[in-house]
């Protein structure tokens, strides 16, 4: 009995981990449809704002990410302060059993309901009779249970390869393009620049080599793209911080475009994709030594890139 099979968690940054639950919850049962149910914002930022995590994406790409691992839907559950002080069985009631599931598949160490009081066996209690219940043992990275955590340690070091390693893709920082000070043109450097949102991780301040993908199905120029064409992904020289050699205060991730001075990106929805650090943020003396810099970074983005 039952009409789908569903998983839950939080899935921040769905890692490897995260997609062989989903794999795990297809293969038992490859006809009924997968449900994701995930929590946002993320639990603890509600429940104990100080220790919040930084997340490595956005709700939006954490859907799109769900998707492409397999799932059929995903369930967005608003979490406030009256979601969390549900008993488990409220739990159960009002968010599983409206989902008809055969099958509810979650790691070994779940819980939920107020103070997470409810665990694997609560649950199986609650299902009895009703659905079955998968206590995943947790999937381990390089003998870590899970990576989330050492993603987010890498990301701060700048280590965007180690990131990469445990994500089982580069990391992604997802934004709208911004206007700047409109200086980057002046010193032949055109960026195309990202706020950086206070709950959002983003590589550590520096310079890093990597990719720029347009998202709304426009070329360079605003154009609309061919049908069926792929989105336009363009090398990237990429710059996180705050200008500190102008002073600047808010955090950014700007984008130079190798070889284009022609691009129009204001407005457009684009993702940085970060593949190699080059090096840390300098306070200049003037802009003759910042440019001079930047010529060197772009010929090591080359290099770094496969691209010389
Ligand atoms: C490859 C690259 C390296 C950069 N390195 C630095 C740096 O070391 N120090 C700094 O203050 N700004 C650095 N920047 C940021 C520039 O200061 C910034 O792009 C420029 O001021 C243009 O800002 P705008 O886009 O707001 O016009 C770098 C930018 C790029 C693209
Ligand atoms: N090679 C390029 N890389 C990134 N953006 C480019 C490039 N060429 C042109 N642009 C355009 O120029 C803008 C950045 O120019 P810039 O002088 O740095 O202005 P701003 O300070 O407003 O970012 C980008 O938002 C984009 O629309």
């Amino acid at each position: 009995m039952g009409s789908s099979i569903v998983v839950i968690g939080n899935f921040d940054g769905v890692h490897p981990g995260h997609r062989a639950v989903l794999a795990e919850a297809r293969r038992r049962d490859p006809e009924l449809p997968l449900v994701v149910v995930t929590f946002w914002p993320h639990p603890v930022s509600v429940l104990r704002p100080e220790a919040a995590p930084l997340l490595l994406t956005s709700l939006e790409a954490r859907i799109e990410h769900l998707s492409a691992a397999g799932a059929d839907r995903v369930e967005v559950i608003d979490f406030t302060p009256e979601f969390a002080s549900w008993t488990p069985a409220e739990f159960v009631e009002r968010v599983l059993m409206p989902l008809a599931p055969k099958v509810v598949v979650v790691g070994e160490n779940f819980r939920f309901g107020h103070r997470a009081v409810g665990n694997l066996d609560t649950l199986r209690e609650l299902a009895a009779g009703r659905f079955e219940v998968d206590g995943l043992p947790l999937v381990k990275f390089r003998d870590e249970d899970t990576c989330s955590t050492r993603i987010r340690e890498a990301l701060a070091a700048g280590d965007v390869e180690h990131a990469a390693e445990h994500l089982g893709r580069p990391f992604c920082f997802r934004g709208v393009v911004s206007h700047g000070d409109r200086r980057g043109r002046e010193l032949g450097f055109p960026t195309a620049n990202l706020p950086v949102p206070a709950n959002l991780a983003c590589p550590a301040d520096g310079v890093y080599a990597g990719f720029l993908t347009r998202r709304d199905g426009l070329d360079g120029r605003g154009e609309q793209l061919a049908e069926g064409a792929p989105s336009p992904r363009w090398p990237a020289a990429i710059s996180v911080g705050t200008n500190p050699t102008f002073g600047g205060l808010s955090r950014r991730v700007e984008s130079y475009v190798l070889d284009r001075d022609d691009l129009e990106l204001y407005d457009a929805p684009v993702t940085v994709e970060f593949v190699a650090r080059i090096r840390g943020q300098v306070k200049f003396d003037g802009i003759a030594g910042l440019i001079e810099q930047m010529h060197t970074d772009v010929a090591d983005c080359r290099r770094l890139l496969g691209l010389s």
